[in-house]
């Protein structure tokens, strides 16, 4: 008996056929409402400014950013994530600047909700943008992280957002009892069914976020966030966090970085199979495949770890190469 030639051994012939090979990958097709896309937005309504570090990626005033929407949404993009960035609004211990009439993201959401009445607003929600020492929450006076006035916070600015038009509130900043607190404020507003919540679950302390850290200017001027991010070795604090999160009424749930973090995707949605799971494809992941421009090594490269992720069990991506992969995709629909 040859076990070579044995009927039961023969895998190959059930995926010989390109048609039988999509029917192996249940799950994974890549479409527009499988990505989101991160924007950065600026003060000055005209401004645009190339990110060095990031081949492609720009930053924004309105202006700019509502033409190449236009472009991308005629493309088929569906959502956003918007990062609000300041320059001139000054920068204080509590980020009173992420929330003033004044904030570009406030500015912005009433008229991307008009120009684009289909494209699905999110927002992120965070103070290190906006505070002077640089933190995603308030520090007490000792310089520790005062999770319970940060919480506070974070809620009010997550509430403006809402009311200024954001269909989803995306807090980043990983304090304690965020979800509830937002939750409650939307409640309290009778925002409850017209906002969304996409908790930064499972957000670890990576070094994969330099870039993103220089085009926001959101680096923290003393210590790390190693205190209130997850230590990347930690799948346990993972599945604490999204447990929380659920209890305290995330609408989905996020996995950040991507690629490195899959176990913890495929954890998470095994963990809770109903809600929505977003995978953050992080800004030193996208400049490590960037590199080689945008040749067709990197367009078959980028497709292969989207699939990937959507195996693992993400059922959203947000990435910088959004633009790409829908031109990639729109050839083959
Ligand atoms: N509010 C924190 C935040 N919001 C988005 C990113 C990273 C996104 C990226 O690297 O692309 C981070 C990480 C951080 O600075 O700690
Ligand atoms: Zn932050
Ligand atoms: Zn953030």
């Amino acid at each position: 008996m040859n076990l070579f030639s044995s009927p039961e051994h023969i895998l190959q012939g059930g995926y010989f056929h390109s048609t039988l090979r999509k029917l192996q990958e249940p799950n994974t097709s890549i479409e527009p409402h499988n990505i989101m896309y991160p924007v950065f937005l600026l003060e000055n309504d005209n401004a645009l400014q190339p990110v060095s570090s990031l081949p492609n990626v720009n930053r924004y005033g309105i202006n700019q950013l509502m033409l190449a929407l236009k472009d991308l949404v005629a493309k088929g993009l569906k959502s956003i994530l918007i990062f609000g960035i300041v320059e001139t609004l000054e920068k204080d211990a509590i980020g009173s600047s992420a929330d003033t009439p004044e904030n570009p993201v406030i500015k912005a959401l009433p008229r991307l909700r008009e120009a684009f009445p289909d494209l699905l607003l999110a927002c992120d929600v965070c103070l290190c943008p906006y505070t002077s020492h640089g933190h995603c929450g308030l520090l007490s006076a000792n310089g520790a992280i005062d999770h319970g006035a940060s919480t506070k916070r974070i809620a009010e600015v997550a509430l403006a957002y809402a009311k200024a038009g954001a269909h989803i509130v995306a807090p980043s900043d990983m304090m304690d009892n965020r979800i509830k607190a937002i939750k409650e404020a939307l409640v309290s507003h009778k925002l409850e069914n017209q906002v969304s919540v996409l908790s930064y679950s499972c957000k670890f302390a990576s070094s994969m976020y330099g870039p993103f850290r220089d085009t926001m200017k959101s680096s923290p001027m003393a210590s790390d966030r190693k205190c209130y991010q997850l230590p990347p070795g930690s799948a346990g604090l993972a599945a604490r966090a999204a447990a929380r999160d659920v209890a305290e009424g995330a609408d989905c749930l996020m996995v950040k970085p991507g690629l490195p973090y899959l176990d913890i995707v495929r954890r998470t949605k095994d963990q809770f199979p109903n809600h929505p799971l977003f995978i953050y494809q992080v800004s030193g992941e996208y400049a490590m495949i960037a590199r080689g421009g945008d040749s067709a090594e990197v367009q078959t490269t980028l497709m292969e770890i989207l699939t990937c992720m959507r195996r693992a069990g993400a059922d959203c991506i947000i990435t910088y190469f959004a633009p790409l992969i829908l031109s990639i995709i729109s050839g083959k629909h």
